[in-house]
């Protein structure tokens, strides 16, 4: 029977990464999408953005919206400080499955918080059921008609403080219109675009970080 797109990804994982080294996860997932299929992981051009913020930002709590195989959500936590906490949204269960092995094979598993659901439904309950006061980083790469929603829902739940950083996905390809018209001329978030390249292709796509103001 037919295997599934992360299943391949994962095995690629399986076969060519080192366990307990996020790197060689990452490297492995790079070279499988680039080589051999192509796969919506936010892959290694936006990846060094993604690195450059999580690295400046040091957040001890992160929350990523959109976890598919786990490639994003490893390359955040291989770069936490040791007791930061990362908890990442999956809507598919099929995806969630494989991201569990593939951020246990890369040594994670203590550092994150897979949740299996749609982001409407958990952002509401985040505080109660994780005893999270706010977010430092906010990645988002779910549905692009979710990004808006799930900002305006965030702010409504408190779970943005003064300078809360949002870094969001795919802006240009496939596109988040009213997010970036609402968050580049809100008075509440200062933004910047980091130009870059739709993953593994020469397309253009970037991401648009933007601060909370409070
Ligand atoms: O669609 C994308 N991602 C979202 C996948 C589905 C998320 C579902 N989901 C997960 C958590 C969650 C929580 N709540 C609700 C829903 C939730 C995506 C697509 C492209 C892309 C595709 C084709 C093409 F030709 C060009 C570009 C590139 C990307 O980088 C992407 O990220
Ligand atoms: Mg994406």
């Amino acid at each position: 029977t037919q295997t599934t797109r992360p299943q391949r990804i994962l095995a690629a994982v399986q076969k060519n990464a080192t366990r307990g080294d996020p790197r060689s996860v990452v490297k492995a997932i790079d070279q499988f999408c680039r080589h051999k299929e192509w796969a919506m992981n936010v892959g290694d051009e936006k990846g060094c953005i993604l690195d450059s913020v999580v690295t400046e930002v040091n957040p001890a709590t992160v929350l990523e919206l959109g976890t598919y195989c786990g490639y994003s959500t490893v390359r955040i936590a291989s770069l936490l400080p040791s007791h930061a906490k990362l908890i990442t949204l999956e809507f598919d269960p099929g995806n969630a499955a494989i991201a569990r092995q593939v951020i246990a094979w890369a040594g994670l598993a203590d550092k994150i918080q897979l949740v299996e659901g749609a982001s409407g439904d958990w952002i509401p309950k985040l505080k109660e059921k994780f005893g999270i006061e706010t977010f430092d980083l906010v990645f988002l790469d779910h549905w692009k008609d979710r990004y808006l929603p799930d900002t305006k829902l965030m702010e409504e739940c408190g779970l943005l403080r003064k300078g809360s950083i949002l870094l969001a996905d795919n802006v240009i390809c496939p596109g988040t219109p009213d997010y970036l018209e609402y968050i580049r001329n809100s008075p509440r978030y200062k933004s910047q675009y980091f130009k870059s390249h739709l993953e593994y292709t020469k397309a253009e796509d970037g991401l648009e970080k933007s601060v909370f103001l409070g």
